[in-house]
């Protein structure tokens, strides 16, 4: 066999082996379902216990209007930051629950979680939704008004613990359902802030409460991993509050306020 043969011959088993590799890869249980519904990375978008619980609970029962939010924020630089599908149908099935009227958003980015909470609030409901910015909130905006509840969300841009404190004011203890996903350095007072805003009765959600394992390393001590560490101690001692963390997404502690 001539030299120029067994190159040819390397190059055709490696492109087999990769095609191969590919061919696995993508054809696994759960890999292309999410990949389609725009779940990126971070969602971990080749987990097949993700892709049976996407294919049996969260895709066939999912507004049109969400399903494209996301897909849109996939094209987004930070789409890392959105609230993964079975999150934001576990938004909604609890403030369904609770028959949430009045709701906070706080953390908006491209609002799959505004729209989600805002989905099940009845007509006359209203969805404070706070961020710092309304550069994300505006990719969302056309998928609020094409479900038809863009009327029920409030979009307030400021500092989030300004608009709480603001909300303060005249709306003390009258909301029902609150999810918090915004910067985590203020999560601590962010709670105090929802707790004052939160009716008796009433239910927060708190994101991120596992940082992706961090707050279980020792080693790692950045200003956000520690916030949520605090928050997490201050919330297991805290009386004022029933809780429950649970492992979904990357984490959320479930408060009702007592
Ligand atoms: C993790 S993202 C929220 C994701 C969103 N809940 C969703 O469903 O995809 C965090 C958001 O909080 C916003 N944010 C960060 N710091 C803030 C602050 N101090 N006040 C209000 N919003 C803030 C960011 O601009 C970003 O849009």
């Amino acid at each position: 066999m001539s030299d120029r043969n067994i190159l040819y011959l390397a190059i055709g088993t490696g492109a087999c082996l990769l095609a191969g590799v590919v061919i696995y890869k993508f054809m696994k249980p759960g890999f292309i379902n999410m990949n389609m519904l725009g779940v990126s990375k971070v969602h971990k978008r080749n987990n097949p216990i993700l892709g049976y619980i996407y294919e049996n609970s969260v895709t066939p029962r999912e507004d049109e209007n969400l399903a494209n939010l996301r897909v849109a924020t996939l094209a987004h630089p930070l789409n890392r930051m959105s609230t993964p599908p079975e999150q934001t149908q576990f938004l909604g099935f609890l403030a369904s629950l609770i028959g949430a009227k009045k709701a906070i958003d706080i953390g908006v980015y491209t609002g799959l979680s505004a729209l989600a909470v805002a989905l099940v609030l009845p007509v006359d409901g209203t969805l404070i939704a706070c961020d710092i910015t309304e550069e994300f909130p505006l990719i969302g905006k056309p998928y609020w008004e094409k479900a038809g509840v863009n009327n029920m969300i409030d979009l307030r841009i400021n500092n989030a613990v300004d608009t709480l404190q603001e909300l303060i004011k005249d709306d003390a203890e009258t909301f029902d359902f609150i999810f918090l996903d915004a910067d985590k350095r203020n999560y601590s007072q962010y709670v105090d802030l929802s707790y004052q805003l939160l009716r008796k009765g009433g239910l927060m959600v708190i994101d991120n409460v596992l940082w992706s394992g961090k707050v279980l390393d020792a080693s790692t001590a950045d200003e956000d991993t520690i916030s949520i560490r605090n928050v997490n101690i201050k919330l297991r001692d805290d009386t004022r509050f029933n809780i429950s963390m649970l492992p979904i997404a990357d984490g959320v502690t479930l408060l009702t306020k007592l």
